[in-house]
């Protein structure tokens, strides 16, 4: 597993494209909205070797990440690590006791496939496993 990327929850995706930009010194890569999740994603590469960054804001009213936004604000969402079998390792962390948020992978933002873990069972931090989609 290595970190893909870290999922930050934003109310005004924009604003924070802006934010993010001078903060960076460069603009996000892609946008790209995934119905199923109710939300609209936009990337920023790390440097060399390094996680991206993924704003995430909400579609909709009642998502994910808007339920979050309501209960927490904008901040940290979730750790995202990819790996290289999505289906064998969703076995492996049942096996050792992870609560799964869905039986099978999704599709995700950036040609991924997606699962996620209760935070309950991840000392609090949502955790996104992920494998790019083969063409
Ligand atoms: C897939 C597209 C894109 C990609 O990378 O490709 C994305 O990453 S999209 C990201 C948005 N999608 C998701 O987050 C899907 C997975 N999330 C969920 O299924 C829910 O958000 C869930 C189950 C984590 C929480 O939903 P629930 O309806 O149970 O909300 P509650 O507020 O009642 O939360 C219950 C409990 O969990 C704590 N919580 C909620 N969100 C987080 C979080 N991001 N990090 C840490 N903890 C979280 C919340 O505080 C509650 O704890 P409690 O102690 O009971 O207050
Ligand atoms: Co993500």
């Amino acid at each position: 597993m290595r970190l893909e990327h870290i999922g930050i929850a934003v109310s005004n995706l924009e604003e924070s494209e802006a934010l993010l930009e001078k903060l960076l010194g460069r603009g996000s890569y892609k946008r790209e909205t995934v119905a199923e999740q109710s939300v609209t994603t936009s990337f920023y590469r790390g440097g060399a070797g390094e996680a991206k960054l993924e704003l995430v804001a909400p579609e909709g009213a009642t998502g994910p990440i808007q339920k979050y936004l309501d209960k927490r604000g904008p901040g940290i969402h979730h750790l995202a690590f990819e790996v290289d079998d999505i289906h064998a390792e969703m076995r492996r962390l049942r096996r050792d006791g992870f609560e799964l948020l869905q039986e099978v992978p999704t599709p995700g933002a950036d040609n991924k496939l997606v699962c996620f873990l209760h935070p309950k069972s991840t000392n609090g931090v949502l955790v996104e496993i992920c494998q790019s989609r083969r063409e």
